[in-house]
This record gives C-alpha cells, sequence and structure tokens, in this order.
C-alpha cells in the first residue's frame, strides 16, 4: 500500500546546531492511528509541524502523497494533511461556526453541493448544528475544538493530525472524538494523535511512535508498546490501567473494558 506520508532521516532543531530531531524515519499508510508519544519536549509538536509542512527539516526528507514536500507550498500540503493544533484558537478565522467549516471545502475543486454535503456531515458528526450562526470564540473551549475538528474533516485530507485533541473533554465529548477517529479511519483516512492520555491512546490508536531524546526509539503497533515495560520506560509513559489490570490478571493484552470482560469471560467458561 502506498505510504500517504513518509520521514526519512529526518533531522530538525530551531537552532539547527541544537537539533530537537534527529534520524527519524517512519511512514503513515492509509487507515492508520497513529500515536505520537513522549515526555513533555520531547518533540511531538515539532514533529506534528514537520508533517504539515509548517517547519521544513534541515536535513532529510518528508514525502507527502508521493511528492517531495520540500517542493510543495504549505497550501498543497494542508490539501492532504489537516492539523487540529493544541490551541483551536489560533487557526479559527470566521466569524460564524457555519463559514469556519465552509472555508476548507470552498478552497478545493467541489461542486456546491459536494461542499455543502460535506459541511452538512461534519456539522452532523461533530454536534454543532445548534451553534453554526455563533461566533466560535464564544464557544466553550471544547465546543471550540469540535468546531476545529470539523473545519479539518469537512475537507477529507488523507492524513489528520490532532495535537492534544482530546485534552480537557469531558466522557461524552472524548466518546464523540473517538467515535469520528473511528469512522475517518474507516474511510481510509489517516490520523496521528499527539497525545499525552494514554487510556486515550490505547483505546483508538493502532500503532506508537515514542520520542525520547529527539530520537524516534518505539514504534510499534499499540498493544505490543503498552506490553513491553521497558518500551513505556524509554518514552517516560504509564500503562494504562487496563493494561496493568489485564496482566495482574495474567490475561492477554486488554486495551478497552469490554477486550478485559472478554477475555475473563473467555476464562470463567475454560476457554483461556
Ligand atoms: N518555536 C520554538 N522555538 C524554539 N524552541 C522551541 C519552539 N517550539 C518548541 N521548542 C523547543 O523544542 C523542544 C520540543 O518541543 P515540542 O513542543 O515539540 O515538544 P512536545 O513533545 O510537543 O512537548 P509537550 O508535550 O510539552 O507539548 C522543546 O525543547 C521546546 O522548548
Amino acid at each position: 500500500m502506498t505510504p500517504i506520508l513518509t520521514l526519512d532521516a529526518v533531522r530538525f532543531g530551531y537552532d539547527p546546531e541544537k537539533p530537537v530531531l534527529r534520524d527519524i524515519a517512519f511512514s503513515i499508510h492509509p487507515g492508520e492511528v497513529v500515536a505520537v508519544v513522549g515526555r513533555n519536549g520531547a518533540g511531538k509538536s515539532t514533529m506534528l509541524r514537520l508533517l504539515n509542512g509548517l517547519l521544513r527539516p534541515d536535513a532529510g526528507s518528508v514525502r507527502t502523497a508521493g511528492k517531495d514536500a520540500a517542493k510543495l507550498k504549505v497550501s498543497e500540503i494542508a490539501a492532504h494533511v489537516g492539523t487540529v493544533f493544541q490551541a483551536p484558537e489560533q487557526q479559527i478565522f470566521n466569524a460564524t461556526v457555519q463559514t469556519e467549516i465552509a472555508f476548507g471545502p470552498a478552497q478545493q475543486c467541489l461542486s456546491s453541493e459536494e461542499q455543502q454535503a460535506r459541511i452538512d456531515d461534519a456539522v452532523a458528526r461533530t454536534g454543532l448544528g445548534e451553534v453554526l450562526e455563533m461566533h466560535p470564540l464564544d464557544l466553550d473551549a471544547a465546543m471550540r475544538r469540535f468546531v476545529a475538528v470539523a473545519s479539518v474533516i469537512a475537507c477529507r485530507p488523507d492524513l489528520m493530525l490532532f495535537d492534544e485533541a482530546q485534552r480537557g473533554l469531558d466522557a461524552t465529548r472524548r466518546s464523540l472524538l473517538g467515535g469520528i477517529i473511528a469512522e475517518e479511519k474507516a474511510a481510509g483516512r489517516a490520523i496521528v494523535l499527539v497525545c499525552h492520555d494514554m487510556d486515550f491512546v490505547a483505546a483508538h490508536a493502532d500503532r506508537v511512535l515514542g520520542l525520547a531524546e529527539g530520537r524516534l526509539v518505539v514504534d510499534a503497533p499499540v498493544a505490543e508498546f503498552f506490553s513491553d515495560a521497558a518500551a513505556t520506560r524509554a518514552v517516560s509513559v504509564e500503562q494504562p490501567g487496563i493494561v496493568t489490570l489485564s496482566q495482574a490478571l495474567d490475561l492477554p493484552v486488554a486495551l478497552q473494558a469490554p477486550d478485559l470482560v472478554l477475555a475473563l469471560r473467555k476464562r470463567l467458561k475454560g476457554g483461556a
């Protein structure tokens, strides 16, 4: 399968003499949900900015949709890579929720019917139907986040970057965001989550990229990563409670409560 995006031997430093990221190499394929983890300052947000072209590597290459990203403008990369930034107020610039969500599809070569269909779909899936005429910055922080999410999903990019998009959301909205991630994955789009919340990673990611000391020290399927104490230690994250519990019960690694319940039921029936 052709990757959506490939990094090869990427090095970057805000001061080129002091690289924040070194020798970074990985590819992202359609339908993957990839979590980027690591301690504060490990370089996660910097890596996202290399993926969406806001930063350019000092060495190495980024290929986006099969092309050398060095030859693409940020706007050309944005047609393939959409970003929900940590602070949505930094990306929101329209006076109503409706016009904010409509902005992206209007930049694409789409019929007005297709634009409207994408806007309606994004509004319905993010639950913003009641606030379309409001100024996005008059909404609470969680709703503002969903305005940013709706603006990105309405563009249907190949790859979406969510920088701590789950942070501060209540259980209902976390579940709404998780559902959107699953729907986008099912539609063959890829998602990168920069995330400090390991329960969210366990529930929604397929694969983990772990950064430490500016290097990619983990690239593993999520269950394998959380089962490996040395790997979680290397990137300074804790195992989610559900993984600790399944290991304590000597069951296969569960990433969500229903998996654990299933494994327990199987054991009680004498099946495991
Ligand atoms: N605009 C900038 N100019 C100079 N240095 C920066 C800039 N942005 C980040 N840094 C530095 O680069 C390093 C990596 O920062 P980055 O924000 O990418 O880490 P992070 O893993 O996303 O951290 P956090 O988990 O706290 O968000 C840190 O040492 C940070 O201080």
